[in-house]
């Protein structure tokens, strides 16, 4: 092992509190700390004005307090072909991507991983709410301690590689508790809010964005019965689940209650809605997917259970994965889900532990005897 002054540690900065008390610690500890912000998409506006240069200041300004170096690298070009390429074929496909676990095993822990074993380090940090443990011969992904921020769901497609060069100094912290030392270290961005969304999306308004970038194609709604009862406007902006903006209104269904979205039909190019949060065609009993990655490299071989999660912050679910070949597995739920989403994660843990997980191809709705 060698000693924190002999260790180069390269930290991501967002410009986040996360990422700067990441930093300020590793610093407390002794390591030799080097700052880096990616700039991965050009957001400046018709006024000039751009987040990622304020973001970059906020960065600045954090690593002279601190008193480490930094840099910053562009994956502007990487960012396009490997995540929002991928972000917009799997919208023409009608499902619902996830960017952010795309943009953590390509950029954050692919491009950028890279970049900082360039600058002669020996591991990158970030301030991802997640931890990682060395147990048993291999590199274990484990649930942040707090709860309520865990990532663990965004970083499933890592692999041992990766986190053998990978640490995450605040996964054992709650998010006031990171405040409060932003706070007490005077860090400049100690109050700082928290970015929402979709980081290339940000505040803006998500149809008029996918419209500069997909032409959208107007079709009908029509109920679980077959009646049309609707005109929509493109179905990327739908999820299943969903309810408002519809517009279609009361009166056509039979029971007056709302419209929820419960498939989309491809083909046809028709959005299908049915009555009610809890309609039987929502839910699901298994799912498909084909590019199942395992955090260890001992692959499970056969059948086991554990719990899952089929969207970030849902609680836990009690499943049985059929292993069908090295990256397909079916997923087989004790309990019928709701609004399980092709495009999005499907993520598999053993009690605190992530042991992987993939995008979710294909559900098998619950048989309703329609
Ligand atoms: N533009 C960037 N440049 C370098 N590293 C980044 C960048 N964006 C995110 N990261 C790294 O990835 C981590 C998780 O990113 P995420 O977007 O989830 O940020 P966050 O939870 O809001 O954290 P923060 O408060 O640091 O912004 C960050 O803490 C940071 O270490």
């Amino acid at each position: 092992m060698k000693r924190p002054e002999d260790t180069r540690v390269v930290v991501g900065m967002s410009g986040g509190v996360d990422s700067s008390v990441t930093a300020y610690l590793l610093k407390q500890q002794g390591y030799d700390v080097i700052g880096i912000f990616m700039k991965n998409w050009d957001d400046t506006d018709e006024f000039g004005h751009c987040t990622a240069e304020e973001d970059f200041q906020d960065v600045r300004r954090v690593c002279d307090q601190i008193g480490i170096p930094y840099y910053t690298v562009n994956f502007e070009k990487e960012y396009m072909e490997k995540v929002f390429q991928y972000f917009l074929d799997e919208y023409r496909r009608g499902r619902t991507p996830n960017p952010d676990v795309m943009c953590n095993r390509e950029i954050k822990f692919g491009e950028l991983l890279t970049k900082v074993m360039d600058l002669g380090a020996d591991y990158i940090a970030t301030g991802h709410y997640a931890q990682v443990k060395f147990q048993d011969g291999e590199y274990k992904l484990i649930r942040g301690k707090d709860t309520n921020k865990d990532q663990t769901y965004f970083l499933n497609a890592l692999n041992q590689k990766q986190l053998s060069k990978t640490m995450f100094p605040i996964g054992h912290m709650s998010k006031p508790e990171v405040r409060e030392i932003a706070v007490k270290a005077g860090l400049a961005t100690a109050k700082k809010k928290d970015s929402t969304g979709i980081c290339f999306i940000g505040e803006r308004n998500f149809r008029e964005f996918l419209q500069n970038y997909l032409p959208a194609k107007p079709g009908n709604i029509e109920s679980v019965d077959g009646d049309v009862v609707g005109r929509h406007d493109g179905l990327m902006y739908y999820t299943l689940g969903q309810r408002q903006g519809l517009g279609i209104g009361g009166g056509h269904g039979k029971t007056g209650e709302p419209w929820f979205v419960v498939d989309k039909d491809l083909e046809r190019n028709v959005l299908i809605v049915a009555e009610g949060a809890d309609h039987p065609r929502m839910f699901s009993t298994s799912l498909v997917s084909t590019d199942v990655n395992w955090i260890s490299d001992r692959k499970p071989i056969s059948t086991f259970t554990c719990t899952a999660k089929f969207r970030y912050r849902q609680p836990d679910q009690q499943v049985t994965v059929h292993i069908r070949d090295d990256h397909t597995v079916e997923v087989v739920f004790d309990k019928p889900q709701k609004a399980v989403t092709p495009g999005q994660a499907v993520v598999f843990y053993n009690g605190e532990e992530c042991l992987g997980g993939g995008t979710i191809d294909k559900v098998t709705p619950l048989d309703t005897g329609k």
